[in-house]
């Protein structure tokens, strides 16, 4: 439990520490920032003095709606939405972002919401809906004015029937003698995790079920409202044996989520927290059932997901060893039409932070799979995302290695040489791909998930692989933009900036 705390507060640390990194990196782009600008911490955003913020999942007030329903169901043109594109010659793709404009008094229509929610009747079982858009009281139109903005909703009949069904959900809304009787009253012996944002107690319900229930403890009411809901909007919308399942919630005297448990823990747990050795049938488990996961998230769900902050800690292993992925406190849905999203501050954890995240605020799909690529590394080599002893990051250490194919000096020592090497060299070419400097020649999950089966095969040196193969423009892109050398700075940088904390 020690070594849980010790790494849950390193981890807090640098969701802290990148606040900082996300204002001088964005301000070094910016040429309209002073060196003051540089120097000094503005108000509201994080510093090294109070808890990191964690924004909304969606600033926009169509998080709201987002919430409760699936994302197909929220009104594409949305008066407050605001999208902007421009391409850049610098980079093949087309640079997309969303434009977050006007700052939305979100906070107080989260808090508004779950108030109101709050207030309806605890008592009540099944949970059905967030009011101020729930049953009964969906109009055609819903104005909302707020610190002089109007917000307007707009639904066709079709999608109001469509949005009644849905606001009937299925889980339970537990009240706060529930949860108390379910967890020994909050015992600190029923404490199984502690992340930078919540507690989570071990509980067993009246039925019997084993739960993971994770209280919200840090932060403002406003900034667990938001996260709470955005954890919430996101994980009810999921379905696959490789995602946490959401069992029900609690508004009751705080903020709490009741998950399913998964019983052997974090991944981070097994693999580096406990003396008896993880073998490597199980951990190629975890890497497919993983992948299968994020899969799921980014080509699978109705709009994709990006999880934002995959690691190992957030991979939770269930009894037979099938990984969940859990933590969906920073994930953000991305729509169709944006090919990536930039945020305006960085969270995340070291260690798993892709080098476009970490320098310009650039998050997709491709963010994700950096840090997969880091999970995979853990898995083959044991060894932890940040080595805090020898202040070194497993990319920096395994990128020679995986460039001269030194299978044997990545492998974990403590397997005995017991693997099946077929498979080590599957999530060996796997972690070589996803760890690449340039988001464009990451591969793509399904690509990932083809790798792990067997149905790419190939040699495990990337530069073989013809599907990888650099076009011409990606090499431009690579020498003007982000050549290897840069990234590698980049990252000893960030390790500096780290330890230095
Ligand atoms: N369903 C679950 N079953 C078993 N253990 C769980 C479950 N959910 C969470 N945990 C444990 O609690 C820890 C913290 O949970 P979680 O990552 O959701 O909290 P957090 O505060 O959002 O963390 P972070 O600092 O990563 O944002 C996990 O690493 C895991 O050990």
């Amino acid at each position: 439990m020690e070594d849980k705390l010790r790494e849950a507060s390193i981890f807090t640390r640098h969701r802290r520490h990148f606040s900082d990194i996300s204002r001088i990196s964005s301000a070094l782009f910016s040429s309209s920032t002073s060196f003051e600008d540089l120097t000094t911490t503005k108000p509201g955003r994080s510093n090294h003095a109070s808890r990191p913020h964690k924004p909304p999942l969606h600033p926009l007030p169509s998080s709201l709606v987002q919430t409760i329903l699936s994302p197909d169901d929220i009104p594409r043109s949305t008066d407050y939405e605001s999208v902007s594109t421009s391409s850049t010659s610098s980079c093949s793709d087309t640079h997309t972002q969303c434009q977050l404009g006007n700052s939305v008094p979100h906070g107080s229509l989260w808090k508004g919401l779950v108030r109101m929610w709050r207030h309806k009747n605890p008592s009540v079982k099944r949970f059905s809906s967030f009011p101020p858009f729930g049953v009964g009281k969906l109009s055609g139109k819903k104005k909302l004015v707020k610190g002089g903005m109007e917000l307007k909703l707009q639904y066709s009949d079709s999608q109001q029937v469509q949005l009644q069904e849905k606001l009937t959900l299925n889980w339970e809304n537990f009240s706060l003698d529930d949860l108390k009787k379910a967890t020994s009253d909050f015992s600190e012996d029923n404490v199984i995790g502690k992340g930078g944002f919540a507690k989570v107690y071990k509980g067993r319900l009246d039925n019997g079920t084993l739960v993971a229930v994770k209280r919200l403890n840090k932060g403002t009411e406003t900034e667990r409202v938001n996260n709470f809901l955005a954890e919430v909007g996101i994980v009810s919308h999921m379905n696959h044996p490789n995602i946490a399942k959401l069992v029900g919630v609690c508004v009751e005297g705080g903020e709490y989520l009741v998950l399913e448990l998964s019983a052997l823990g974090s991944l981070s747990n097994i693999l580096h927290g406990s003396k008896e050795k993880l073998n490597w049938e199980s951990r190629f488990k975890v890497a497919l059932g993983t992948a299968k996961g994020l899969e799921y998230l980014h080509e699978r769900c109705p709009r994709r997901i990006i999880h934002r902050d995959i690691k190992a800690a957030n991979i939770l292993l269930t009894e037979d060893g099938e990984p969940q992925i859990c933590d969906f406190g920073l994930a953000k849905w991305l729509p169709d039409k944006l090919i990536h999203h930039q945020v305006p501050i960085f969270e995340g954890t070291f260690g798993y932070i892709a080098p476009e995240y970490g320098m310009h605020g650039i998050v997709n799909e491709k963010s994700d799979i950096y840090a997969f690529g880091v999970v995979l590394l853990e898995l083959l080599s044991g060894r932890r995302a940040v080595d805090f002893s020898s202040k070194q990051s497993i990319v920096l250490w395994a990128k020679p290695l995986l460039d001269d194919d030194q299978i044997t000096d990545i492998i974990d020592p403590s397997l005995g040489g017991v693997y099946n090497m077929d498979q080590v060299r599957r999530v060996i070419c796997a972690a070589h791909l996803c760890i690449q400097h340039s988001p464009t020649l990451r591969p793509s999950m399904s690509q990932v998930l083809k790798i792990l089966n067997g149905e790419k095969t190939g040699p495990t040196k990337m530069k073989q692989m013809p599907m990888f193969r650099r076009t011409f423009s990606e090499e431009i892109f690579d020498a003007e933009e982000y050549n290897a050398t840069r990234y590698l700075n980049d990252i000893k940088r960030h390790e500096q900036i780290a330890f230095d904390f």
